[in-house]
């Protein structure tokens, strides 16, 4: 069968639009089209033109049309316009209703849109992420596979480090992927046996837990240096920075989290004092449960943390990471060991206090609550404050007589599991949703991407009338029918509703017609989206095949 396009008359087609209601847009003229030289037969009957693309051009079933021996009539009744698109799935069909409620201004139009706090947080992201590269000169320009390294630290490296080092952001040559790297400066490997242990961290994966990727050494900082490449999560901030307030160094502090839990921290004796107010408890127990669910996949990798400190964690958004892993075990590795069981218990038991410690920390919102004098105290104020719960998990993490473990903490939390999960769960419906339109948006992008690179191309294998004839003819009077059409009083007709049913009618191919006109009125097609989308697929193809291949 063939697909038959009539060139009408103009004059009756204004108001017969199948788009037609009281303000309706007509149609913006297009100039009549040039002979149609490919792929098409043309016949005139009784004075109408009918073209008909060749059987093997199109094997669509027929569109509308069309006829009248006084060469004036196409019309479209509304009633035959089929909006039941032939791939449901290729319209977002709004909010889900539980998503929608979810949010704070329960407005249907709002949902349309990405919410803006997530909208923000990506383009934050986004900015730090393309941000300026370093231009120090004391950064080489390439570390190994590494290019384009930016320093993270805000601090200059602390002279009182027995073992400074430094992190930055950096990207994979080949990949283009950007991770952190983590220096040991003047570190020297002393056995590669310890590769084993990086071996076991690298196949440690969890989502509280920043990925180890590899580890290598360098001569191109210009002395011997150890690099540590994690995961790289913009955006982030230490848990120090986020929950402690910082103020200058007095003289005779000790930091309590200084000693060997955190030999890599340029600021060991940077003193944090109590912040404004203490903070609620609910969010103490999402750190509590984010840093235990890190902490038991560690301890069961038959691993230890041994950084769990507060600038060794870091936040992102809401999510909390241990950042520092295997740097211990790689600095104090000792190929002739002996007891590796009871020195791994005696690990895990340190990293079970710091985890104590820095919940003390956090929930008296001071660092100096965890001096050994000052436990006490600092105890009583969580019990006055906050919940018996929190305070059991605190003696219970603190006491070094008895022998404790990560799981224990589990029926501590009980059942602020569920919130925690409740909470993860309506973010995940959220941006499910999110994406759903995303994916709309990156369906209908692909679409005008098509569409711009057929419409207006000056030529194509030398043909300069390429654009301009046969199916691509049908293409231009389709864009101007999207966006250049204007209203009976010739305003533009700005409705985006109108341009994303056509656009998604398109992709779908569906039987629906529609009716395009030449700029000068002269000609008018009725057209089905089948054929418009098997004009585009067919255009676009040759425009593939024409170029280089890439897409
Ligand atoms: N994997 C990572 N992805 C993104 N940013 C990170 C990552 N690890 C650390 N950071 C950020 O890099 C910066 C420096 O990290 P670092 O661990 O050196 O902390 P620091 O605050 O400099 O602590 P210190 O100086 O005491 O060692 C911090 O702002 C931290 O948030």
């Amino acid at each position: 069968m063939f697909s038959r396009l009539c060139f009408a008359g103009r004059n009756l087609l204004r108001n017969e639009s199948p788009q037609s209601t009281n303000t309706s847009p007509r149609i913006t003229p297009q100039p009549s089209p040039p002979p149609i030289t490919t792929n098409i037969h043309q016949e005139n009957v009784g004075g109408t033109t009918y073209f008909y693309p060749t059987a093997a051009n199109h094997q669509l079933t027929p569109s509308s049309t069309v006829n009248t021996t006084d060469n004036t009539f196409v019309h479209i009744a509304s009633s035959q316009i089929n909006l039941s698109y032939t791939h449901p799935g290729h319209v977002y069909p709004g909010p889900a209703s539980h998503v929608i409620n979810m949010q704070s201004k329960a407005q249907v139009s709002a949902a349309f849109f990405m919410q803006d706090e997530l909208r923000n947080d990506i383009l934050a992201r986004n900015e730090i992420v393309n941000s300026i590269e370093n231009d120090s000169q004391d950064i080489p320009l390439e570390v190994e596979n590494y290019h384009s390294l930016c320093l993270l630290e805000s601090l200059p490296l602390h002279p009182k480090l027995p073992l400074p080092s430094s992190t930055y952001r950096a990207t994979h040559a080949v990949t283009g992927v950007k991770y952190c790297l983590r220096r040991l400066h003047g570190f020297r490997l002393q056995s590669t046996k310890c590769m084993q242990v990086v071996d076991k961290w690298k196949k440690l994966q969890h989502t509280n837990i920043v990925q180890l990727r590899e580890v290598f050494t360098t001569k191109t900082f210009g002395d011997n240096s150890l690099v540590i490449v994690y995961d790289y999560h913009p955006g982030s901030q230490t848990l120090l920075s986020k929950y402690f307030a910082s103020v200058p160094e007095t003289n005779g502090y000790t930091d309590p989290f200084a000693g060997e839990a955190r030999p890599f921290s340029h600021k060991s004796s940077l003193h944090r004092t109590a912040a404004t107010s203490l903070l609620p408890e609910n969010e103490i127990w999402s750190i509590i449960i984010q840093l235990s669910a890190g902490l038991r996949a560690i301890h069961q990798a038959g691993l230890a943390c041994r950084t769990l400190d507060p600038t060794k964690i870091i936040v992102t958004g809401k999510r909390i990471r241990y950042s520092c892993v295997g740097i211990s075990d790689i600095f104090t590795f000792d190929p002739n060991q002996q007891n590796q069981l009871t020195v791994l218990d005696h690990q895990q038991q340190e990293d079970l206090l710091a985890l104590g410690k820095l919940i003390l920390a956090l929930a008296c919102r001071s660092l100096q609550s965890v001096q050994r004098d000052q436990i006490q105290s600092s105890v009583e104020l969580v019990s006055r404050h906050y919940s018996s719960d929190l305070r059991n998990i605190l003696i219970c993490l603190l006491n070094t007589n008895t022998r404790r473990s990560v799981t224990e903490i589990m029926p501590m939390i009980g059942a602020r599991f569920y919130v925690q999960l409740d909470a993860l769960q309506a973010q995940c419906d959220i941006q499910e949703d999110e994406l759903a339109k995303e994916m709309e948006n990156g369906r209908l992008y692909r679409l005008l991407v098509k569409l711009g690179c057929i419409n207006e191309r000056p030529e194509l294998n030398l043909d300069v009338t390429w654009s301009e004839t046969g199916d691509r003819y049908m293409l231009k009077l389709f864009r101007d029918y999207l966006f250049h059409t204007v209203t009976e009083d010739g305003r533009p007709w700005l409705n985006q509703s109108h341009i994303v049913q056509c656009l998604n009618k398109l992709d779908a191919g569906t039987m629906e017609k529609v009716q395009l006109m030449s700029r000068d009125e002269q000609s008018v097609l009725v057209v089905t989206y089948a054929e418009l989308k098997h004009c585009l697929d067919q255009a676009f193809s040759e425009l593939v095949a024409a170029s280089d291949g890439t897409v």
